[in-house]
């Protein structure tokens, strides 16, 4: 598989990031300066303020999941009391460091919200590149359970066309990845296999790979999605196609909520 490159996740973009950080000490969330690091967090705010109590919750992956995550374990420690399932162990980790109790779908087979971030949101249809984290197959789980699933995003998240400036990122098996690689590439995509930060091949908590699937701006999203998700040795492609409720959008001129038509 020559033409298969490999690389890392583009610096700032991956799970362990400052907001990340920032959840492992709260007073930092107080000390942000980045714009979009506060602009991120005003988004993730304003969702967690949807959550009631009793109700079963979607914990999202990423960075800005992460300022949600912190601020539900500020209103936890107020007294707020519901049940969540997280996306990611990150997710998952952080949750428990805030006592939120965790649950399954054994016995919560329905989600009343779920909260996520994006990658890019297409501004017409709402439909999203996700899986920068990684973590887009449980992220996809949790949404496909969710009565509501908004999505909390910074204005350099929208984009006129999906694909305007991050690759589509697919969650393959181990086993065959190189030939799930080139059929990939008979769709028209460039794949790079994700690396981990030592080099290694980068592994999703599921224990599957990552192809990064450079498709340029995508013009039918909505048949991409049902193209690569028919490829043997395909798990899942972080093209999230009709599952958006709401997307909260904060900006320079404060918070947009975009509806699902
Ligand atoms: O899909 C995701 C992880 O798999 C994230 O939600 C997405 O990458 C956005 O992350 P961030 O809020 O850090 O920009």
């Amino acid at each position: 598989m020559n033409a298969v490159k490999a690389a890392a996740p583009p610096a700032g973009r991956g799970m362990d990031t400052a907001s990340q950080k920032d959840s492992r000490n709260p007073d930092m969330t107080s000390q942000i300066s980045d714009p979009r690091e506060e602009q991120k967090r005003h988004a993730a705010i304003e969702a967690a303020s949807m959550v009631r109590e009793g109700m079963v919750v979607g914990l999202g992956s990423g960075t800005t999941s992460a300022y949600m995550i912190d601020e539900l374990g500020r209103r936890w420690a107020e007294g707020l009391r519901f049940s969540a399932i997280p996306t990611s162990e990150r997710s998952a980790e952080q949750a428990r460091a805030h006592g939120i109790k965790l649950v399954t779908f054994a016995n919560h087979p329905l989600i009343d919200l779920d909260i996520d971030g994006a990658d890019e949101v297409e501004m017409g249809t709402l439909n999203l590149i996700k899986g920068r984290g990684g973590a887009l197959f449980r992220e996809k789980i949790v949404a496909a359970a969710s009565r509501r699933f908004v999505v909390v995003v910074d204005e350099s998240k929208l984009v006129p066309r999906l694909g305007h400036h991050m690759p589509v990122p697919v969650e393959v098996t181990t086993f065959g990845w190189e030939l799930t690689a080139t059929r990939l590439q008979d769709l028209g995509a460039r794949p790079t296999l994700r690396l981990d930060p030592h080099g290694a091949p980068f592994n999703t908590d599921g224990g599957n790979l990552i192809l990064d699937c450079n498709f340029g701006e995508i013009a039918d999203s909505v048949a991409l999605a049902g193209r690569i998700r028919s490829i043997v040795g395909v798990i899942e492609s972080g093209l999230f196609i009709g599952r958006t409720s709401e997307v909260i959008v904060a900006g320079r001129d404060g918070l947009k909520h975009l509806m699902a038509a």
